[in-house]
């Protein structure tokens, strides 16, 4: 069976798609969202509008839990060491298959790295790419990635996590994959700075395009494929999130860039992994101009003139 923790739009999004292969268990942490859901059959919090098929099963506890089971984490970055830490006795040896977007700000591991560190006899893997919850819960067609160091365990996960509008690809690089969706969300802020601030679909590109080129630099310094990174969990979502105001980091970021305020309680998983990166790369010695410039606007450090004048400014190189 396969156990989905975390009921937020992407873990709701992808029982409802997973629910066409076989029942699914959906966990909450709140056990009134639990009752909610399962007095109106949506998950109005989180991802409202979408009929939950009746073999979607509710819980907040995992007492029926069977290690044999595969379990989908669809909690936010910065809570996965909590949620695996609170679930170690019961997940210890399960296929555990991240499907967050980040890198830890304490300590600037990966979701795979985590796990691995946490469940140590457990299978790792991770489920990423362009995807909007929207999207695959409407049954639109999609595209991602699964990757997992054990070819074998990474096939079993491919088949079983592949339904008629999710087409799965496999890969056995999983610091490529989490680098490329840990990465791809402080693009698509610094996206939405560029679009916020009007400062053209130009400068977008050149931003997509020498973005993609840091973060091919870091994972590839991190031990990634470069590869891997012009894929589905690289490039393909940079694409995907730095030109839709579908992707929340690129709303945030043209809040930023429109000095507006932005609702705190939306997840935007690019604005702490921006720092953690920054830190990565000042201690890896690895030169993210961008990154630097997005981080400095996140923290309220840099205006976007002042940003734009210090990534304008630098010495002419070669590409
Ligand atoms: N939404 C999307 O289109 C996609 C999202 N992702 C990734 O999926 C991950 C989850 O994002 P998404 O589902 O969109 O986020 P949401 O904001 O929709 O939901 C977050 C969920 O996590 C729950 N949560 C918060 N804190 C904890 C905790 N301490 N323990 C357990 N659960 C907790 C929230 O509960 P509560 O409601 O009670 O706060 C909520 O159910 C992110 O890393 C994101 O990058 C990946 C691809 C697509
Ligand atoms: O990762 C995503 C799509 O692939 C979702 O993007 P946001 O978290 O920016 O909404």
């Amino acid at each position: 069976m396969i156990t989905v923790m975390g009921a937020g739009a992407f873990g709701t999004a992808l029982a409802v798609s997973l629910s066409r292969n076989g029942p699914v268990r959906l966990w909450a942490h709140d056990a009134r969202h639990v009752e909610a859901m399962q007095r109106t059959g949506q998950n109005e919090r989180r991802l409202p509008g979408v009929p939950l098929p009746t073999n979607i099963t509710f819980c907040a506890g995992l007492e029926t839990f069977s290690s044999e089971d595969t379990v989908l984490l669809a909690v936010p970055m910065q809570r996965l060491r909590g949620v695996l830490e609170g679930h170690r006795g019961v997940l210890s040896q399960a296929r555990l298959v991240a499907c967050c977007k980040g890198m830890e700000l304490s300590t600037g591991k990966g979701p795979v790295q985590i796990v691995q560190e946490i469940c140590h006899a457990a299978t790792p893997a991770i489920l990423t790419g362009p995807s909007f919850a929207a999207d695959i819960a409407k049954g639109l067609p999609t595209a991602l990635t699964l990757a997992c160091a054990d070819v074998r365990a990474g096939e079993a996960l491919q088949q079983a996590l592949t339904t008629p509008n999710l087409r799965i690809y496999r890969t056995s690089d999983t610091i490529g994959a989490e680098l490329g969706g840990a990465l791809k969300n402080v693009m698509a802020i610094g996206a939405g700075v560029v679009m916020g601030a009007a400062l053209g679909d130009s400068a977008r590109a050149a931003l997509m395009t020498r973005g993609f080129a840091e973060m091919t630099r870091m994972a590839v310094a991190l031990g990634a494929e470069p590869e891997t990174l012009a894929g589905l969990s690289g490039f393909g979502d940079l694409v995907l999130t730095c030109t839709s105001e579908q992707s929340r980091n690129y709303r945030f970021g043209l809040s930023l860039g429109r000095n507006e305020a932005f609702d705190p309680s939306v997840t935007v998983e690019g604005a702490a992994t921006a720092r953690a990166v920054h830190e990565k790369a000042q201690a890896l010695g690895l030169e993210m101009p961008i990154t630097t410039a997005i981080t400095g606007l996140i923290s309220g450090e840099l205006q976007v003139d002042q940003a734009m004048d210090m990534l304008l400014s630098r010495p002419l190189k070669e590409e």
